[in-house]
Formats: structure tokens, C-alpha cells, sequence
């Protein structure tokens, strides 16, 4: 390379033109299928009065089917339209005096399903990152306000100083210390052999131990940790935490650590995630005020040292910084099971749509893995407003606790009355998706973002690994900005009406010699191995193929209903928003049912019923259906609807065995199922999201 140093680019991005072929290609066979598909229809709708008759209604619901799943298809080839992959050279990146700021926003809500010590694992994997110490400042908000977390952030502090120097003396590349003490980690330090490193490993190990036995004996003892997630009023904390003298530990740099939780009034409005985001936002803005943040969940611990400087290698990119918003790394998980029946760690999602988004404007964000650079702050107190100022220097810090009046000014509830926080500023509040409405609204006004996914990943989070979760997570999201929650429509009724016509022998699909036979064969097989395509190219099974067509088949009639109905009765007023944060917390018995790949039917009634009522129906016309076609032998005219019954009764399968076969605790029984019931209070715990589609798109 002849350019000297300085010139030499930050980052590249290559166009993955094989995949680009195919995609393109596909595009172009499946559509014109589609359109032959319609002429079909339409000609029967319109030429053949006699015919059409009485059958009108199913053949009317059968196409208007076909119309909104081709509409979503037709939308989802933009991802397919120009996938790209970036990398990126750290190598390059300006001396550490020359780095700007981080700080690393975490957000904790309950200490029950978020384990103290797994968050406590997240916040010392970030302060451990690869980064000037003095630039990186971490912020925990706690909506739980649970005096748990406070002690486990001031003991987290306290290992850290000993946590930190360890890392980097011996470059250790996983710094979450539970990941990097747990067994099935091999050592991957290049000091594994030296017996120094090997006495340090030990004796660290030792304080990781104390460490969490500390905050076990607090859990413990702690009478307020039964109260500690009532929902009540409470006045914010914040603490910064500091040196508590420890002898034998000699002035180690550390990141800035601050304990963050936010006034609660029952009477002001929560705002869930994006409300604490925002009052991080302004905590830090007159605490560090850097001009980068990193997002994350309180289960997303960094898994490489590298991430902020990766991100870096975007921000300081001339080429793109002018319009970057955010750099979005892919939300990977450290718990999914080989064949991943729920479809957990969202496939297609995190490799296909993201890469393919990236060629366009940039993904949205997702799963609070974000480096957003901040633009506009608003607000009434004089400190924040100076903060806006580029060379502002924060008084508070030099002070450490004692001046603490303005954050918690800014942290509490009456701050935004009047304001435009949650609107036009920060995070927004109208989605429980708040990272996703607002990755996309930052799109709507102009910004762009990229999309990095180096070979080993960066952040690894706990998916939801049973049934229940899942679909409540999902109608959380389903009922998003996006067009998924339409499948609910189609999905219920290519599950129903086929089959309730077979049962009555009213054909709805072309006779096997009619040409046109041929035509719905293809868009079926097309579709089919499109999708078994792209499972293989993202390092899929055939297994994981199944497992996905059945989890897309159980949400869309289950919880993207589900996010309809939300959505509607939102807007009309008659339910308010809700976020419930998934669990973290190990359970034995559940983990093990996801890893041996059977599904944990204890899940609420709501999302059981369906997936049994569907299923039921399926079976009975089938089997009454065959039997007729048998009878009357006009089964030229009813092999597609056969053949869908019975393709839906294979993908479903496992619920067939959840419901007749299997005798553990997983499997579907009447029993349970009102057990359940009652236990997840389906009706108020079904999340509701709010869209404002039309909104974000006028803009
Ligand atoms: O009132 C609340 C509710 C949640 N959280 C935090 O939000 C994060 C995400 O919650 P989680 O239960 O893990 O939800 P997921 O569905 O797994 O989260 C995904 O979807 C969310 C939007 O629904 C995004 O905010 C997340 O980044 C993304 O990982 C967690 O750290 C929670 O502690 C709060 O801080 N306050
Ligand atoms: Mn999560």
C-alpha cells in the first residue's frame, strides 16, 4: 500500500455481491410467480360468475391471504436487496489522549429476574473494556430503586480494582469474570502456561468468590430485599462510588462508576426503559458528559474488550461520521441450545435483516447494543444546559457525593413535565421498542447507522428459552412499527379456512392438470427453500429450518395477534403500556427441557388455546376430508389443501406430543394449564405497545 499512515481508511464496507445474485434472482422468479398468482385469482373473482357463487367468501379470505403475505414478502426483499459486511482497523485509530469519551448507559429494573450478580457481571465487563480508563464512565439506572443492587455496585467497585488490573496485565479477552471463571471456558489468555499468571488466576478467583458471596449473604439477610420491588413512591439515589482504601491494591485507574435510580411517583407516568435512558442521558450530561454512549441491558455483558474501539472506527471514520448515528452490533446470546426452538436468538433478524439494512440507510437499533452520538438535550436546569457546551467541565465529580442536588434535579419525576424528552429528545416513549422507534425515527430525520459484526461477538445477552416468555416478549414486540404483526391475519386463516373447505369439499386451489397448478407449487417450494437457503448460510440445520417455520407459524396466530389487539385498544384508550422484563435467572428444570429441544408448554392459556385449536381443526378435516375425497375421488381438485393441512400437522408436530405423549412437567395437561392461568394473569400481563406508524412516516 502506497498511502501513507492517516489516510489509510478506518473502516470498509464490501457489497456480498454472490448473495446480492441470488437474492435479486429469487426476487424476479418469486414475483413473476406472484403475479400469475393473482391473474388466477382475479379471473376467477371476475369471469366465472357461476363458479364463484357460493364460494365466494372463502376464495375472497384465501386471496386477501395471499395479498398481505406477498405485501410482507414484497417488503422484506429491501433487507435482500444489497447485503453488506464492513470490517474494521482499530490498528489505526488515533492515540488514546486523542479517543473522545464513552459512557456506557446499563439498565436494571428487578432484582429477582435480573440476578444482582449477573448484572453485576454486565457493569464490570464494561468498566474492564479496552479503553483509556479515564474516557469511560459507567452508569447503572436501577428501576428496581433495590438497596441489593446499590451493595452490589459498591461491591462490584471494590472487585474491580483488583478485576482490572488483572485484564490487562494478561490481556484477558473475556472480561466477564462469571464467563471467565466458569469451567467450560478454556483459558484463551497467552499467559495460560506461566505459573504467575496461573497463582494470579487463583487468588482472583478468590476475591470473585468473596465477591459473590458478599451479595448472596446480603440477598440473604436483607430485610428490604422483600420490599425491594413493591411498587411505592421512592425519591432517586445516586451514588458515585469510590475508593474505599484497600491496602494492598495500589492506585489503580478506574472508570467512573455511578449508581443511578430514578424518582418514582406512581402518579407520573414510568416510561419504562426509555424513561431511564433519558435520565441517564441527563445524570451523566452534568457528571461526564461524554460524546458517545454505549447501551446495554443488564444481561448483555461484553464478551471482547474491543467493542468501543471498533465502534470508534465508525465515528471517527470522515467519511461517515457526519451522518452516524449509531453503530449496532448484533445481539448474540450466550444460551442458545443447538436447535433453538424458539427461534431465541431471532436468526434472521440478527444476520440477514441487519446486514441487509446496512446497505441501505443502516439497521435500526436493537437490544441496547448501541454507540448513539447526541445531538439536541432540553431541559430546565442551568447545569444541563451548560452541559450542552462542548468544553464544559462537570462540577460534580471534583465534589464526589457531596453535590449531588442537580442529578437528582434531573432524575426526578416533575424534570419533563413541559418538555420535550421522550418526543423530540433522547429516548422515545412511544413504544416499550423505544430502541427500535427511535433508531428508525433518527433514520426518518436523516441519520444513518452501521451494522458490525466482527468474528467474535462483542456482547453476549440471555435469551428466552421458554414458550411463555417468548410469545410475551413477542407480542411486546409485535406490536412494533412493523408490518409482522399483519402475519396474525393470514396465517390465521391459511390455518383455518383451506381446511374447514376441504372438510366440505370446496376447492380453492387449481386441479393438479391445470396449468396453473404448477405455479402455486412453486411459490410454495420457492418460498420453502428460499428460507432453508438463508438458515444454511447463517450456519443453520435443517432442524433449526423447522424450528422456525413452527415458531413464525405459533407467533403469528399467538402474540402478533396478541400486539394487534393491544395496539387497537391502546389507541382507542381502554389499556395503558406495559414493559415486563424477561427473566434472567437460571431455572434448572426449564433450561434443560429448551436443551433437549422440548418445548415448555406451561405457558398462559391465551397463547396455548390457539395453537390446540388450530391444530385440532387441522386434524379433523383432514382426516373427514381424505375421506371424502376418497369417496367421491376428486382428489385432483383438493391435493393443495391437503397437502397444507398436513404440512401444518407435520411442522406442528411436538404440540401433538406435548398433548398426548410426553408425561413431564413440560407437556400440555388441563391441569396445569388453569394452574397457569391463574399464575401469569394472561389478561393484565399481555404487554401493550402503542404505534405510531403513520406518525414516524409523515415525518
Ligand atoms: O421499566 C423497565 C423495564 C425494563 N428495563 C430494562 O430494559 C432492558 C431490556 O429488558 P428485557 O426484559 O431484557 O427485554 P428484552 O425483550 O429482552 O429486550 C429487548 O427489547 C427491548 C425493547 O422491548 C429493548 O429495550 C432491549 O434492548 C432488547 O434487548 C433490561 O435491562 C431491563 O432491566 C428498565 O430499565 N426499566
Ligand atoms: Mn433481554
Amino acid at each position: 500500500m502506497e498511502e501513507i499512515q492517516g489516510t489509510l481508511p478506518l473502516s470498509t464496507c464490501h457489497v456480498q455481491n454472490g448473495l446480492l445474485i441470488i437474492n435479486r434472482l429469487h426476487m424476479l422468479l418469486h414475483s413473476t410467480a406472484l403475479s400469475f398468482l393473482f391473474y388466477y385469482r382475479l379471473s376467477f373473482l371476475f369471469q366465472d360468475p357461476e363458479n364463484s357463487g357460493s364460494h365466494l367468501l372463502p376464495w375472497f379470505l384465501v386471496f386477501a391471504s395471499e395479498i398481505i403475505l406477498s405485501f410482507i414478502w414484497f417488503l422484506g426483499q429491501a433487507y435482500r436487496w444489497r447485503p453488506v459486511s464492513r470490517s474494521v482497523f482499530p490498528e489505526r485509530l488515533p492515540q488514546d489522549d486523542k479517543l473522545p469519551a464513552v459512557d456506557v448507559f446499563i439498565c436494571t429494573a428487578d432484582p429477582i429476574k435480573e440476578p444482582t450478580l449477573e448484572v453485576m457481571n454486565t457493569v464490570l465487563s464494561s468498566m474492564a473494556l479496552d479503553y483509556p480508563q479515564e474516557k469511560l464512565h459507567v452508569y447503572l439506572s436501577d428501576d428496581g430503586c433495590s438497596p441489593l443492587t446499590l451493595y452490589g455496585m459498591r461491591k462490584a467497585y471494590e472487585f474491580a480494582r483488583w478485576w482490572l488490573p488483572f485484564c490487562r496485565r494478561y490481556k484477558i479477552k473475556n472480561r466477564c469474570p462469571k464467563a471467565y471463571f466458569s469451567a467450560l471456558e478454556n483459558d484463551d489468555s497467552d499467559f495460560s502456561r506461566s505459573s504467575v499468571y496461573m497463582e494470579d488466576k487463583q487468588k482472583i478467583k478468590g476475591k470473585y468468590e468473596a465477591f459473590k458471596e458478599e451479595i448472596e449473604t446480603f440477598r440473604k439477610d436483607s430485610v428490604f430485599f422483600r420490599d425491594s420491588v413493591t411498587v411505592g413512591d421512592y425519591s432517586s439515589v445516586i451514588e458515585v462510588m469510590h475508593e474505599n482504601i484497600i491496602d494492598d491494591v495500589d492506585n489503580v485507574k478506574m472508570p467512573l462508576l455511578v449508581y443511578v435510580s430514578r424518582e418514582r411517583k406512581l402518579s407520573s407516568p414510568h416510561h419504562f426503559k426509555a424513561g431511564a435512558l433519558n435520565v441517564l442521558l441527563r445524570v451523566s450530561a452534568v457528571m461526564s458528559n461524554s460524546p458517545y454512549i454505549l447501551v446495554l441491558d443488564c444481561d448483555m455483558f461484553c464478551n471482547d474488550p474491543t467493542s468501543a474501539r471498533y465502534a470508534m472506527c465508525f465515528h471517527l471514520d470522515p467519511k461517515i461520521s457526519s451522518s452516524l448515528a449509531f453503530v449496532q452490533f448484533p445481539q448474540k446470546f450466550h444460551n442458545i441450545s443447538k436447535n433453538d426452538i424458539y427461534d431465541s436468538q431471532l436468526r434472521s433478524l440478527f444476520t440477514l435483516q441487519w446486514q441487509g439494512m446496512d446497505g441501505l440507510k443502516g439497521p435500526v437499533m436493537s437490544g441496547g447494543i448501541d454507540m448513539l452520538q447526541l445531538q439536541e438535550y432540553f431541559g430546565s436546569s442551568n447545569e444541563f444546559i451548560k452541559s450542552l457546551a462542548q468544553n464544559y467541565t462537570s462540577v460534580f465529580l471534583s465534589g464526589r457525593n457531596t453535590l449531588l442536588q442537580e442529578p437528582h434535579l434531573l432524575a426526578s419525576c416533575r424534570y419533563e413535565i413541559g418538555t420535550k424528552w421522550g418526543q423530540d429528545i433522547g429516548f422515545l416513549y412511544d413504544s416499550v421498542v423505544e430502541d427500535f422507534l427511535t433508531g428508525f425515527i433518527l433514520h426518518c430525520n436523516g441519520w444513518t447507522s452501521v451494522f458490525c459484526e466482527p468474528s467474535r461477538p462483542q456482547f453476549l445477552g440471555t435469551a428466552t428459552t421458554n414458550l411463555n416468555d417468548v410469545l410475551i416478549q413477542g407480542t411486546r414486540w409485535y406490536s412494533e412499527l412493523t408490518y409482522f404483526p399483519l402475519y396474525c391475519l393470514p396465517l390465521w386463516c391459511f390455518a383455518t379456512i383451506p381446511q374447514l373447505c376441504l372438510l366440505n369439499g370446496i376447492p380453492l386451489y387449481p386441479k393438479v392438470s391445470d396449468p396453473y397448478f404448477i405455479i402455486f407449487l412453486f411459490i410454495f417450494l420457492s418460498s420453502l427453500s428460499k428460507h432453508l437457503l438463508e438458515v444454511f448460510l447463517t450456519g443453520g440445520t435443517l432442524h433449526k429450518w423447522i424450528n422456525e417455520q413452527r415458531i413464525w407459524m405459533m407467533k403469528s396466530t399467538t402474540c402478533d395477534l396478541y400486539g394487534c389487539l393491544d395496539a387497537v385498544m391502546k389507541k382507542v384508550g381502554i389499556r395503558e403500556g406495559s414493559f415486563l422484563p424477561t427473566n434472567k435467572a437460571y431455572d434448572d428444570e426449564q433450561t434443560l427441557l429448551y436443551q433437549i429441544d422440548k418445548y415448555d408448554f406451561r405457558a398462559s392459556n391465551i397463547f396455548i388455546a390457539p395453537m390446540i385449536a388450530i391444530l385440532t381443526i387441522n386434524i379433523c378435516c383432514l382426516v373427514v376430508g381424505i375421506y371424502r375425497v376418497i369417496f367421491v375421488s376428486d382428489w385432483d381438485k383438493m391435493l393443495i389443501q391437503i397437502v397444507l393441512a398436513s404440512f401444518i400437522i407435520t411442522i406442528n408436530y411436538p404440540i401433538i406430543e406435548g398433548l398426548v405423549i410426553r408425561k413431564d412437567k413440560g407437556r400440555i395437561s388441563q391441569l396445569e394449564l388453569a394452574n397457569h392461568a391463574m399464575e401469569y394473569r394472561p389478561t393484565q400481563q399481555v404487554p401493550v405497545i402503542l404505534t405510531s406508524m403513520g406518525g414516524s412516516y409523515n415525518k
